[in-house]
């Protein structure tokens, strides 16, 4: 039968090249990805630069034997599994074998079809675990990494933990993707309001009108369009914690209403003359230069006042790169786990790159990277010419610092290049013409090597013009 195994892979070591032919094929016929290799030193050659969920050996093999490739794969490669293909005679070793980490072990005159019983429970484990981390990490990654070693970021937590608790209203200031929504939510998951909503609404992203609408809500025909009753985000808010982002583009007039509502704790919705009490935390943010809109008339000081009893500025990136290691780690998880890739090796000058790169996009940006970087990787290895591509180079950013960080228009267009959509596509389009190679562009094979539709494979073609 074959079956979709989720490219679940083996890699086969056994010196007799019988044996080995043998459990290719029926691994093959399963439908798992397998390869081979005649000795424990192909094989750790061959796992420098693949990565395989089971390593099936033979025991006994001239060189590095069973045993020893056993322990080399539990040092270096800890996520793979390690069956152990032995005769009746060496069934102690075997054992032995197990104690060193193996997951279990088989004798080669035993019916084949009890090796497959074990290397299916493998891959459920595999898979199972791999599900379950998703959504451990799902739970831990939704929220945030504010471990930080800098000293002026300590400091900032500190004061956000102790604003949590009162029900202050909080600004939030920083460059844009410094993190200013997560640290939001993070004033939120502090505070008693935790176990209600968390609403964020994103104030340049609607016209005046539609702004109105959105925060107070509206009632059935206040308004051309206004088709329906409408509860607006403050009234939605109530009990907990309601997030105003980019409240440096709001309008005057909008700034009035605003301003009366945060006041008074009160709102109306357009087109009504009720009134009714809301209670919410507010916390706001923005990027611009505040003080300088207020100065340009742009910004009501009032308003001002009334939104930052406490104030909040989180350093760009490049102002704490004593967290970049941590950063890049928690970043490399989430996407090893997001899009299940395994890394095992990451080149050394990745690193010295990420490291002294300047990130004028600040977290937003070397999130990207690093997902980029993850689905770029090929068999588990990410590479100095994937982050080329990218153009990190970090004395080059250096000298146009200032110009980028001033030149939004260059930002976004970094930002719409990285899209992870694009990337995705990318990759995807990558790895089907290399499926399409392999399989001497016969659709049917190339369709079952990606365990899908022939249809879906032909429009996968079409849409990414492969032929
Ligand atoms: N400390 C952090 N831990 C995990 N992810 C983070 C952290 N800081 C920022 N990010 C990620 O970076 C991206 C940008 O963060 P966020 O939206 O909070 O930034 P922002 O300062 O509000 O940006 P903008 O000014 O553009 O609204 C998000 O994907 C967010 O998940």
């Amino acid at each position: 039968m074959k079956g979709n195994f989720n490219h679940f892979k083996i890699l086969i070591v056994d010196d007799e090249e019988e044996y080995r032919e043998v459990f290719k094929e029926i691994l093959d016929e399963k439908g798992y990805i397998t390869k081979a290799a005649s000795s424990g030193e192909e094989a750790l050659n061959i796992l420098k630069t693949h990565s395989f969920h089971l390593v099936l050996t033979d025991l006994i093999m001239k060189g590095i034997d069973g045993i020893e490739l056993l322990e080399k794969i539990k040092e270096e490669y800890s996520e793979t599994e390690v069956i152990i293909i032995t005769g009746y005679g060496t069934v102690e070793n075997a054992v032995a074998a197990m104690k060193k980490g193996a997951f279990t072990y088989f004798i080669k005159s035993h019916d084949l079809e009890e090796l497959t019983i074990e290397i299916e429970k493998i891959r459920k484990i595999f898979y199972l675990e791999n599900d379950n981390e998703i959504f451990k990490n799902q739970q831990k990654n939704s929220k945030y990494m504010l471990n930080t070693n800098n000293k002026k970021f300590i400091k900032i937590i500190n004061m956000a933990e102790k604003a949590a608790n009162s029900n202050v209203n909080i600004l939030i200031l920083g460059d844009s993707g410094v993190g200013k929504e997560v640290f939001a939510k993070y004033i939120h998951s502090c505070s008693e309001r935790k176990d209600r909503h968390f609403l964020a609404v994103n104030c340049h992203a609607f016209s005046d009108n539609l702004l109105e609408s959105e925060l107070f809500g509206h009632e059935k025909g206040a308004f051309t369009g206004a088709i329906e009753q409408r509860k607006g985000r403050f009234e939605a808010a109530h009990g907990g914690t309601l997030f105003l982002d980019e409240i440096g583009d709001i309008s005057l007039s909008t700034q009035v209403k605003l301003l009366r509502t945060i006041e008074t704790k009160k709102v109306e919705r357009i087109g009504s003359n009720k009134t009714m009490d809301v209670d919410f935390r507010l916390i706001s943010a923005t990027n611009k230069d505040i003080q300088k809109s207020i100065s340009n008339g742009e910004f009501r000081e009032d308003l001002f006042y009334r939104i930052s009893t406490i104030i909040i500025e989180i350093p760009p990136l490049r102002d704490r790169k004593e967290d970049l290691p941590n950063l890049i780690e928690f970043f490399l998880e989430k996407s090893k786990l997001e899009l299940k890739k395994q890394i095992h090796t990451i080149e050394k000058k990745v690193m010295e790159r990420l490291l002294s790169y300047d990130y004028p996009g600040n977290v937003r940006e070397l999130k990207n990277i690093i997902e980029r970087l993850v689905v770029l990787s090929e068999n588990g290895i990410i590479k100095d010419i994937d982050l080329s591509k990218y153009r990190v180079d970090s004395e080059r950013d250096t000298k146009s610092r200032e110009e980028k960080i001033h030149n939004n228009k260059e930002v976004e267009e970094i930002q719409r290049i990285r899209s992870l959509k694009d990337i995705r596509s990318e990759a995807e389009a990558k790895y089907i013409k290399k499926a399409l190679e392999i399989s001497g562009n016969n659709v049917t094979e190339a369709a079952r090597k990606l365990s899908i539709s022939r249809r879906q494979l032909f429009n996968k073609i079409n849409e990414y013009k492969l032929r």
